[in-house]
């Protein structure tokens, strides 16, 4: 994989033409670009169909999917034509969730003969810190929730977990290669933590063991986000 393949870059804007512009101004700096709950609640499918045939670039489509086993896979098969690479649900939706997602992906790619999405379970948001876990009723350290989230997911059937920076090198420990590990929480030095709590800088976290980089603001909210982009591809080198 080339170190720019590594990057989606996370397009959380309301508009279609800010977003087509912003992936048009990356393209070739980053792997991918990730459209999630903003864009989706603003612009739905079709704006996601927009925005893709607009570029070329993977599309990771972070829907965060978390109800009962039935509706997910429902939900699943009717995000499924929008043929996205990596497609999101919740760990903690529980294994008949989880299993129900990967069971729909598999079979509604075979259906349509598209690719298959791969699920990604999101574990504890980078934007939680243990104190805020305790909070909600978990009294548990984020590092420990997020491996039981994984093995739940890996033993499931997900592809992969969304996880921050901090907790990669235990999971590469746990699981196999080829379980992927898609990594948002990501800031270079010289980028605001915003409301991101669990971070790490784009470099540590691909020689920790991240498979991607999830990274928005740092390149969106900049004043120069191909700039940015580059700096952040040349800090992974490119
Ligand atoms: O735990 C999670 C899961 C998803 N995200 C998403 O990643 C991007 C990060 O954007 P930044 O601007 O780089 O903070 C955003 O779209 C989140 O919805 C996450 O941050 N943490």
């Amino acid at each position: 994989m080339r170190p720019t393949d590594r990057v989606f870059v996370a397009l959380d804007m309301p508009e279609i033409e800010g977003a087509k512009a912003m992936a048009a101004k990356v393209t070739g700096l980053v792997g991918g670009v990730k459209l999630g709950l903003e864009f989706f609640m603003a612009q739905g499918p079709v704006g996601i169909r927009d925005v893709i045939a607009a570029g070329d670039l993977p599309l990771f489509l972070d829907l965060k999917l978390h109800d009962i086993p039935n509706t997910v896979a429902g939900a699943v098969r009717s995000v499924a034509p929008l043929a996205p690479k990596f497609l999101t649900i919740h760990a903690g939706g529980g294994p008949a969730m989880i299993r129900a997602a990967a069971d729909a992906a598999r079979e509604e790619a075979e259906r349509l003969g598209l690719p298959r999405m791969r699920i990604l379970a999101v574990t504890v948001l980078t934007s939680l810190s243990d104190e805020d876990l305790a909070t909600v009723g978990q009294a548990v350290p984020a590092a420990d929730q997020v491996r039981r989230l994984a093995s739940v997911a890996h033993a499931n059937g997900a592809d992969g977990i969304v996880c921050s920076p901090a907790e990669v090198p235990l999971l590469r420990r746990d699981l196999p290669a080829d379980f992927t590990l898609m990594v948002p929480g990501i800031r270079p030095s010289w980028a605001a933590a915003n409301d991101q709590k669990r971070v790490m800088g784009p470099r540590d976290a691909v020689a920790a063991g991240a498979d991607h980089l999830v990274i928005g603001r740092p390149i969106t909210a900049d004043d120069d986000p191909a700039a940015a982009a580059r700096r952040i591809a040349e800090e992974l080198g490119a």
